[in-house]
């Protein structure tokens, strides 16, 4: 990707949610640190793939790009402007371009309207009447997701799982929005269609040019829709790199793990990736380990990973934006080698 002028502009993005308690006055006693501290970049038409266990910050983040939420530190810029803690008024010419769909097509639709009054919702919002008018534009957007534009006096519950999710696509197209936060897309879908709904998203992004942040807790549903994949961990992204990259060379030991329980097809006589099962729950984001926290499941780990926080920094060896935050990241001779474990 090219890092001149990207779309999307994050630095040092974070979000840390306090926690209140205390009798009789409640006061801050805490704070979970869901986002800390990211840095990354989407260029215009180009896919950007979110990765991580449950709990690690990937819808967080997804909400503080589209300014859903507020950012507690950091800044992102769109385009070049600053939009970190820009009001209602200077987002607005901005809300349009920046879309999001949802996990839950049943929940992120509204039961009580058509599918026409649902997709014509943000051009109504924005006061938007497109040449042709509105029907005939929730007519075409129907098409454009694949369905039948005989559907606009229909009701969210005539449809299936995987319809529904195409409505929410269609209603995120309805501004010709130039990035869409994928929020687990589908992730509540069956397995049969989960393939269709990517394929129609990957079609979007190369017809009409949008670019993506696709969230998304398995590596393997990303493998095929995005150009470049962030790994994160406990709010902090471990890994970046290009597609080929991350999946042939990974190098932070966390994304070796996750990339460990992927299903892959190999031929007789090439071995099957290693199983790497990784030990002890995700820490509490309330209390992150020190230095590194991935540290504790990690089979690498040392005292240096307990006392510094390694930053992510370019893979040695590679000019091509393959970066990653580990003091001992993987090496291709560790890459050919069962990874040896050691409790901690
Ligand atoms: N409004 C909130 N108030 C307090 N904590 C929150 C809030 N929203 C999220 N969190 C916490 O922030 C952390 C990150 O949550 P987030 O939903 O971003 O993770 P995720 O990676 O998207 O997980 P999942 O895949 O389960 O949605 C979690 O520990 C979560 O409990």
């Amino acid at each position: 990707m090219s890092n001149t002028n990207p779309l999307l502009d994050v630095t040092g993005l974070t979000k840390h949610f306090p926690v209140m308690g205390g009798f009789p006055f409640k006061r801050k006693i805490g704070a979970v640190q869901a986002v800390d501290g990211l840095d990354f970049q989407v260029a215009e038409g180009e896919s950007l793939g979110l990765v991580g266990e449950s709990g690690c910050g990937k819808s967080t983040t997804g909400r503080l790009i589209t300014r859903l939420l507020e950012p507690t530190g950091g800044k992102i810029s769109y385009r070049g402007q600053d939009i970190t803690h820009a009001g209602r008024k200077q987002l607005a010419p901005i809300r349009s371009e920046i879309q999001m769909i949802f996990q839950d097509p049943y929940a992120s639709l509204n039961p009580r309207q058509t599918v026409g009054k649902i997709i014509s919702g943000p051009m109504e919002i924005n006061g938007i009447n497109p040449p042709g008018g509105q029907e005939n534009r929730v007519r075409e957007l129907l098409e454009t997701v694949g369905l039948n534009p005989e559907h606009y006096n229909r009701f969210p519950h005539e449809f299936s799982g995987g319809q529904r999710q195409r409505i929410g696509v269609a209603r995120a197209l309805a501004l010709s929005p130039k990035l869409i936060v994928a929020d687990e897309p589908v992730s509540a879908l069956d397995v049969s269609i989960q393939a269709q709904v990517v394929n129609l998203l990957q079609d979007l992004q190369r017809d009409l040019g949008i670019a993506f942040v696709f969230i998304a807790h398995d590596l393997a549903i990303v493998r095929h829709f995005s150009q470049r994949v962030a790994v994160m961990y406990l709010g902090k992204i471990v890994e970046i790199a290009n597609r080929e990259d991350l999946y042939e060379n990974p190098r932070h030991p966390y994304t070796r793990a996750l990339l460990s329980a992927v299903p892959e097809a190999t031929a007789d006589d090439v071995p099957a990736r290693e199983r790497i099962l990784l030990t002890g729950d995700v820490p509490s984001p309330l209390n992150p380990p020190s230095g590194c926290r991935f540290r504790t499941r990690c089979w690498k780990a040392t005292e240096k990973c307990a006392t510094e926080a390694p930053p992510l920094v370019q893979v040695e060896g590679n000019k091509d934006g393959h970066l990653t935050a580990c003091h001992y990241p993987e090496t291709t001779a560790d890459l050919a080698v069962p990874a040896a474990r050691k409790s901690l």
